[in-house]
């Protein structure tokens, strides 16, 4: 059964490059099939408005709910997942990428202003798994740059979409903690040497050595993510 997306957004031009390279491959094989729905589509009124000023007063303007309502009912269906980005989601990580690459259909809602009227996450709820995710801890213009995110971290990990599954078993079986440093050809290059083990051909040395690289590189990047933090 393949993955269906639906984007909706007031920028579609910020989705081209999911035509490109593996997204783009995903499509044509057919595992995923990803479309582009730009909100103002589905305005009734002359100037296609879709934003208000937000009432309890504040600064900027919020995204009026009735566009939205006529945008995903255009393709919501009861195997729908709504997804709405947003700094106040719950953090979004590789768990539920994983999560949303064995889902059905998926449907980004991309907000931009200061949001969207809450009634919109409000009415699907009690219909649909509706999820609000956030990709970190800054704010954006918009959801459009955190559904790209989202979704080249679900769709890479869609069965058959990465040629070579190798990645992703080592990607699965990581310690807790980041990647080990990589290197590559050249051995020497502008006088800076590959570390020796790993042209030692010594596969357990090399295996405890970039353990050990790991840990190093998570106590200084990403002390979070030591076992017992
Ligand atoms: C839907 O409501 C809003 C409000 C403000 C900004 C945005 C765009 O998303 C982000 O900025 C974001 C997502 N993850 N980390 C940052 C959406």
């Amino acid at each position: 059964m393949p993955l269906r997306i639906d984007v909706i957004t007031i920028f579609p031009d910020y989705f081209a490059p999911l035509q490109l390279s593996l997204m783009g491959k995903a499509q044509q094989s057919g595992l995923v099939t990803i479309a582009i729905h730009d909100l103002r589509e589905f305005t009734s009124d002359r100037h296609r408005s879709v934003d208000d000023t937000p009432y309890g007063g504040g600064a900027g303007m919020v995204m009026t709910p009735e566009p939205w309502g006529q945008a995903i009912d255009a393709v919501v269906t009861d195997q729908s997942t709504l997804i709405v980005p947003t700094p106040a989601g719950k953090l979004f990580s590789q768990p539920v990428a994983a999560e949303l690459a064995h889902s059905t259909h998926l449907i980004f809602a991309c907000g931009r202003y200061e949001g969207i009227d809450q009634r919109v996450v409000e009415y699907y709820r009690p219909r649909i798994d509706v999820r609000e995710l956030s990709i970190g801890d800054y704010v954006l213009a918009g959801g459009d740059v955190a559904t790209l995110a989202m979704i080249e971290a679900s769709v890479r990990l869609v069965p058959g979409v990465l040629g070579n599954p190798e990645s992703l078993v080592e990607e699965s079986h990581q310690l807790p903690g980041v990647e080990y440093p990589s290197y590559t050809k050249p051995p020497t290059w502008r006088g800076l040497d590959v570390p020796e083990v790993l042209l030692s051909g010594h596969h357990d040395q090399i295996a405890r050595w970039r353990a050990e690289q790991s840990t190093i590189r998570t106590t200084h990047n990403r002390p979070d993510l030591l076992p017992g933090s």
